[in-house]
C-alpha cells in the first residue's frame, strides 16, 4: 500500500470539493491511502510538493487546482509556472499526478472537476498510482 498526498491549490472552493472528491475515491479504490494539504494557490503546488518530498513520508502526489482565464495575462502565469513547476518535480522521478484544470470559465471547470463528468481530480490521482507503478518496477 502506497501513501499518497493530494496537495490541493484551494482557489475556488466548489470546484476544488469536486476534484478532492474524485481523486480521494480513486486512491482508496486502487487501496491506498492517503493525506490533504492546502496551498493558497496553483503557484504554490511545486514547492508544496518540494517541501513535503523533504519529509520523506509520501510515496506520489497529486496535486489539484482550477485556474480560470481573467482579464489579464496572469492565467498565462499561473497556468503554465504551476505546470512547468510540477514537470520538473516529475522529471527529477517524483511521481506526480497532475490535476490542475486551466479553464476559459467556470462552466468548462466545472464539467472537468465533477466525479460523474471528466473526474479529472479522479484521473490525476490514477496518473500518479501509475508512475509510482512503473518507478517501482523499473
Ligand atoms: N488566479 C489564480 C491563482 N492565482 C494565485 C496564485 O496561484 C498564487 O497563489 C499567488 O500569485 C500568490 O503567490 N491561483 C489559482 O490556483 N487559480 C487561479 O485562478
Ligand atoms: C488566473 C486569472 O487569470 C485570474 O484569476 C486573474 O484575473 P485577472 O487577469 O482578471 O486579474
Amino acid at each position: 500500500m502506497a501513501h499518497i498526498l493530494i496537495v490541493e491549490a484551494r482557489f475556488y472552493d466548489h470546484l476544488n470539493d469536486m476534484l478532492l472528491a474524485g481523486a480521494r475515491a480513486a486512491i482508496e479504490a486502487a487501496g491506498h491511502s492517503h493525506e490533504t494539504i492546502t496551498v493558497p494557490g496553483a503557484l504554490e503546488l511545486p514547492g508544496a510538493i518540494v517541501l513535503a518530498e523533504d519529509t520523506q513520508r509520501f510515496d506520489a502526489y497529486v496535486a489539484l487546482g482550477v485556474v480560470i482565464r481573467g482579464e489579464t495575462y496572469h492565467f498565462e502565469i499561473v497556468s503554465n509556472e504551476s505546470a512547468r513547476g510540477i514537470m520538473a518535480l516529475t522529471m527529477d522521478g517524483i511521481p506526480i499526478g497532475n490535476g490542475v484544470l486551466t479553464t476559459e470559465d467556470e462552466a468548462q471547470a466545472v464539467r472537468r472537476a465533477d466525479p460523474a463528468q471528466f473526474d479529472k481530480g479522479g484521473g490525476a490521482a490514477e496518473a500518479a498510482i501509475a508512475m509510482l507503478a512503473l518507478k517501482q518496477r523499473l
